[in-house]
């Protein structure tokens, strides 16, 4: 075990079909590809980052975060295509500490003060996921790694892919609401890329700020 305490874990192992041709983690967002603008936001509150991918994409997304502030594993889905639940599993079963931060790849505007509370709120727990409005947002929220993957392996194992199945496995998590999510992150953290137009207008953001 060495000595981290807080990690994160990207998870890249989609099939981005709404995004269409290309890795949609690769996808250049104003000169960087998107999966380094996560890792890189990370970076500042994470000592450790494990991207999640299947095997096909290790070289390129490797290539796409050399030089990060921060080492960076990969770990692969040992079966592709279960679904961000599994992603999650392998990713989480890659982490050296306690508590990690999982963030989906395409979430480049990932408000790392943000994760910092939620590492604050899951302290103890077994999560701390984030309800800004009607739904959980699992893709981006600190789990107790140990707890999660094998809350995970449970509920892929009854045939549930979703992650909120997975919560329900979970012994004790917090709920970080929506008064929360609003005093202490920026209004865009949970703003997700699908499809090249989205990248296309993130881009000019990115571009003018
Ligand atoms: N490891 C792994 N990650 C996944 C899998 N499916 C989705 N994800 C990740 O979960 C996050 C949210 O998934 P989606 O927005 O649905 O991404 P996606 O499946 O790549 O895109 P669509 O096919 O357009 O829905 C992204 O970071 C994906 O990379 C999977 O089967 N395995």
């Amino acid at each position: 075990m060495t000595d981290v305490s807080r990690e994160g874990v990207v998870l890249c192992g989609g099939y981005s079909t709404r995004f269409g041709d290309g890795d949609k983690a690769l996808a250049d967002l104003a000169g960087t590809p998107l999966v380094r603008r996560v890792a890189d936001r990370l970076a500042t509150v994470c000592d450790r980052l494990v991207l999640n991918c299947r095997e096909e994409q290790v070289e390129g997304l490797r290539t796409a975060v050399e030089g990060c502030d921060v080492p960076v594993a990969v770990a692969t889905d040992p079966v592709p295509d279960r679904g961000p639940a599994a992603g999650i599993a392998a990713g989480l079963s890659a982490v050296d500490s306690a508590y990690a931060a999982v963030v989906a790849c395409d979430m480049p505007f990932v408000d790392p003060a943000f994760v910092a509370y939620l590492f604050s709120r899951a302290d103890g727990h077994d999560a701390a996921v984030p309800r800004p409005g009607e739904w959980y947002q699992t893709t981006q929220a600190v789990y107790r790694a140990d707890a999660m993957a094998a809350a995970c392996e449970r509920a892929l194992n009854r045939g549930e892919a979703r992650v909120v199945a997975a919560l329900d496995e979970l012994d004790d998590w917090v709920t970080v609401t929506e008064e929360e999510v609003r005093a202490h992150a920026a209004p865009e953290t949970f703003e997700n890329l699908n499809t090249k137009a989205e990248v296309r207008e993130a881009a000019r953001r990115f571009e003018s700020s």
